[in-house]
């Protein structure tokens, strides 16, 4: 699954997800005949949020743009007809979860495998039983929320709540694509607790685990636009992705994360750097060209990491490419 970092909200993951749902679901009725969105909009309106497109190419561009919970298709319209409208939901990696429920006059058994064999949740046949609908709508929804539940889920690092690897590689091979399309800079850092394995023998695994906890919050609060995020990148170590930011923004950044933590006062008796725990922040930055990889970015990021320990760690590296 293709993650859309237009719904991400900055620095780390959206917790509000795992309380009740915040929001009306959302349902987009597509037909092309007013009856029968009338018909449909009153079933379903005191309950849910109902949005309506009367053609292909419009729902098409609502479900990109406006991120309906479930789709009420109709088959037969002028032009782009239901089947194909589905198709292309399905074809696109960040609209292919979104459940889509064909209600159409056209029932026989072969139209309606068809449908289904298209990725369609449901089939409803017209005319239909309000109460029915209704109770099938509702039913589709619970599972379309679990399964946005879970995928989230799976992207989260167990130990410090924020994005973990995955994620990461996912996400910023896409804004790094992103950037290349735009002709935009992007700027990642790769940040490093300094002396941890002391840090773990002197105070034990746990008090070590909650001291990453500690540093992923501290990042998480640092990173305040919408599409930077913090993911933890390896066991003592966490990525920032910063779309949009060139390499002055991108350096200030990581000094602020630098002092932030060294500000927490979290207590390192072992470090060499100082009575507090300190990270080292390898810092790269550049405008992607075609031929050019994310991996450029991240090694590049790793070698200013490097740099940064040599140097005596607590301090920033960084390049710009
Ligand atoms: N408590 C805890 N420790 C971890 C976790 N993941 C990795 N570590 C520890 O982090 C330590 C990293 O050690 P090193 O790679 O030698 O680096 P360092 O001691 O931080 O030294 P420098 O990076 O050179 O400053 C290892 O002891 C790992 O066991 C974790 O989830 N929890």
């Amino acid at each position: 699954m293709m993650m859309n970092s237009s719904y991400r909200p900055s620095g780390g993951p959206d917790l509000s997800l795992l309380g009740p749902p915040k929001r009306r679901s959302r349902l987009l009725i597509v037909d092309d005949q007013p009856i029968n969105i009338q018909v449909l909009y009153q079933v379903f309106a005191s309950e849910y949020q109902v949005m309506v497109a009367t053609s292909g190419p419009q729902a098409l561009e609502m479900c990109r743009d406006k991120s309906p919970d479930l789709v009420l298709l109709d088959v037969q319209m002028p032009g782009m007809n239901g089947y194909e409208v589905c198709r292309q939901i399905k074809a696109d990696a960040n609209l292919r979860d979104l459940p889509v429920i064909f209600v159409t006059v056209h029932s026989d058994a072969k139209e309606e495998t068809f449908g289904l064999e298209l990725g369609a949740v449901d089939y409803i046949a017209k005319p239909f039983n309000p109460a029915v609908v209704r109770a099938r709508v509702k039913a589709h929804l619970q599972l379309k929320l679990q399964g946005d539940l879970l995928r989230h889920l799976s992207f989260i690092d167990g130990l410090t709540g924020v994005y973990n690897r995955r994620y990461f590689d996912e996400c910023c091979e896409q804004e790094f694509q992103r950037a290349l399309r735009n002709a935009n800079e992007i700027g990642l850092l790769i940040i490093d607790v300094d002396f941890f394995k002391r840090y773990n023998d002197h105070y034990g695994h746990l008090a070590g685990d909650e001291a990453l906890r500690q540093v992923a919050a501290i990042l998480n609060m640092q990173l305040k636009r919408p599409g930077d995020f913090v993911s933890r990148f390896g066991g003592e170590e966490f990525a920032c992705v910063l779309p949009e930011t060139d390499l002055e923004g991108a350096r200030g950044l990581a000094q602020e994360v630098l002092d932030a933590v060294r500000m927490a006062h979290i207590a390192h008796a072992s470090s060499d750097v100082g009575p507090f725990l300190t990270i080292s922040v390898g810092c790269a930055v550049m405008r992607p060209q075609s031929g050019r990889a994310a991996a450029e970015l991240i090694s590049a990021a790793d070698e200013q990491l490097y740099l940064a320990k040599s140097k005596g760690r607590g301090c920033v590296s960084c390049v710009q490419l």
